[in-house]
């Protein structure tokens, strides 16, 4: 019986089905089939994101077709999936974390430190203007939305003086020489999950899981359990300018995680390291950590964020 793969049509979606049906194919032997589906996400595309509000824009129609049996998994850039997933369906497999950094384009200069003030800078995500906006407060920050060949395009048609990307999707796409400049995770605090892939099945296919078990980076799973779980707590979806990284070292977990609010005026950041022992202490971690902002003014903005 072969496995069917529920995916977006952009070439970024279509890579990561492809290396997923590969992997599937190589271990297994089975037959898997691209079954592509075309989300909210896709058609609106003049609107800022944040705009949008409603989360999971990007996974919505794939998940039904899973809950209605027309495909039997959806391979998701995890830093898109919605911490509440619906019922009956869950991320059963995490794939080893590609680069989870931010990359800095430009045609013409070389990092964030060479843009000559007023210079345009092209994003869409809160989470990369508020860190921009903290060091550099003299640039003009203008939405870009898109795939990321679409991004690139209106960079090198000189709409912007320079744009940020996921530096993962720019590797999986064969564009990284596009980077001029990768922000480290202490610059530029990445997206909650940038760089995970993970695979959705429903939670009833014994089949499915079986399938998957040998896709699963145990380490990845508990990385961005430690990511969701501080998001989840948080209640962040795109309509908040937030981010947070979690790595293990040594037998460590260490997080970092922000909120900022969207005048660029209050960021709270934090950090939290203990000796690793076992799944569920990634999940209370994440959640410490979001308390921790809570209390500390993150509270306050999330209450003016939903009051706009
Ligand atoms: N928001 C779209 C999106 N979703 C996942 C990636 C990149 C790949 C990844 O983070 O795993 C991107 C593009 C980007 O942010 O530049």
């Amino acid at each position: 019986m072969k496995v069917r793969i529920g995916t977006r049509k952009s070439q970024l979606a279509l890579w990561q089905a492809n290396y997923i049906a590969n992997l599937i194919n190589q271990i297994h032997g089975v037959e898997v089939e691209l079954v592509k589906i075309t989300t909210s996400g896709d058609k609106i595309l003049d609107v800022p994101l944040a705009k949008i509000g409603g989360k999971g824009l990007f996974v919505k129609e794939i998940e039904d077709a899973m809950l209605k049996g027309e495909i039997d998994i959806a391979v998701h850039s995890l830093k898109d999936v919605p911490t509440q997933l619906p019922e009956g369906l869950d991320i059963i497999a995490i794939t080893e974390r590609e680069d989870p950094r931010d990359a800095f384009l430009s045609t013409k200069y070389k990092s964030l430190k060479d843009l000559p003030a007023g210079a345009v800078v092209g994003t869409s995500s809160l989470r990369r203007k508020s860190q921009i906006m903290k060091m550099r407060d003299d640039l003009i920050i203008n939405d870009l939305r898109g795939n990321v060949d679409t991004r690139i395009r209106k960079l090198e048609e000189g709409q912007y003086d320079a744009i940020i990307l996921a530096y993962a999707g720019l590797k999986r796409l064969g564009l990284d020489s596009k980077a001029s400049y990768i922000f480290s995770p202490q610059e530029m605090i990445p997206a909650v999950c940038q760089g995970f892939l993970g695979i959705e099945a429903r939670v009833d296919d014994e089949r499915i899981k079986k399938i998957l078990e040998p896709i699963n980076n145990q380490e990845s799973f508990i990385r961005a359990t430690a990511e969701r779980s501080f998001l989840k707590t948080l209640e962040g979806g795109c309509q908040v300018p937030l981010g947070a990284y979690c790595e293990i070292k040594d037998d460590f977990i260490h997080i970092t995680g922000f909120i900022a609010d969207l005048e660029g005026k209050t960021f709270i950041k934090e950090s939290l390291s203990e000796k690793l022992t076992n799944i569920n202490q990634a999940k209370e971690l994440g959640q410490r950590l979001a308390n921790i902002l809570l209390k500390r003014g993150g509270k306050d903005i999330l209450t003016k964020i939903y009051n706009l």
